[in-house]
């Protein structure tokens, strides 16, 4: 069985705290990939601010160069919101053979108990949790603990820089950056 992880997200736009989280845990657990899963609504707080096609297009563009990470489009085929349960199980259906580990940062494990299904898809997945901070793991649900360099970065922060015209060089990777001004994304 082929041990494939997921890193659901909004990536409006996608960070370096991003890709720090795969690569610790695809090395920790030897992961044989990492897909990168931008959701169409994410389900517990509003719209991205970008299309769907412009953060798969800097989900691509952060992760070039990487062989073992994969972006996937699943979740902006399906309108709506992007609950994690009917995804997985339409996947399952698709891929029998693979075995799932849901990556998540602590604000996701902290939510974890409200989630559509949950009780459901912990039977469909592994749950990988990662420390961030401000949010130190901890779960009433079985969550694998990875422990990763605490990255204070998020993309409100970014999306604030952006605005306000100020630097965000090394907190995303230059080809999203170049991807961000080359499309006017997040001026106003
Ligand atoms: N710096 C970080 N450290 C640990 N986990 C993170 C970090 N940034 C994002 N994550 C995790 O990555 C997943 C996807 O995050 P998302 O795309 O919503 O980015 P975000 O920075 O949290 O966005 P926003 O600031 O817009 O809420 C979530 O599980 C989130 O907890
Ligand atoms: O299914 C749910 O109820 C659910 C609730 C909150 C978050 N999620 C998923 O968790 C991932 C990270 O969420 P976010 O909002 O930080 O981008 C993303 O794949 C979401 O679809 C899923």
């Amino acid at each position: 069985m082929k041990k494939i992880g997921i890193l659901g997200g909004t990536f409006d736009p996608p960070h370096i705290g991003h890709l720090i989280i795969a690569e610790e845990v695809y090395q920790e657990l030897g992961l044989d990939e990492v897909w990168f899963m931008p959701s169409n609504e994410p389900p517990h707080k509003s719209n991205a601010m970008a299309s769907g096609t412009d953060r798969l297009e800097m989900v691509e563009a952060a992760i070039q160069g990487n062989a073992h990470f994969r972006a996937v489009d699943f979740e902006l085929k399906r309108e709506g919101k992007s609950y994690t349960y009917d995804t997985i199980y339409h996947l399952k259906e698709r891929y029998p053979s693979i075995s799932i580990y849901f990556i998540i940062g602590g604000d996701m494990v902290e939510y974890l108990p409200r989630w559509h299904a949950i009780d459901k898809l912990l039977e469909l997945v592994h749950f990988v949790g990662v420390n961030r901070k401000g949010h130190p793991l901890s779960s009433p649900y079985p969550v694998l603990e990875v422990e990763v360099p605490l990255i204070e970065v998020s993309s409100t922060d970014i999306r604030n820089r952006m605005k306000e015209g100020r630097n965000a060089t090394y907190l995303l990777p230059d080809e999203v950056i170049h991807y961000i001004k080359g499309n006017h994304l997040y001026e106003t």
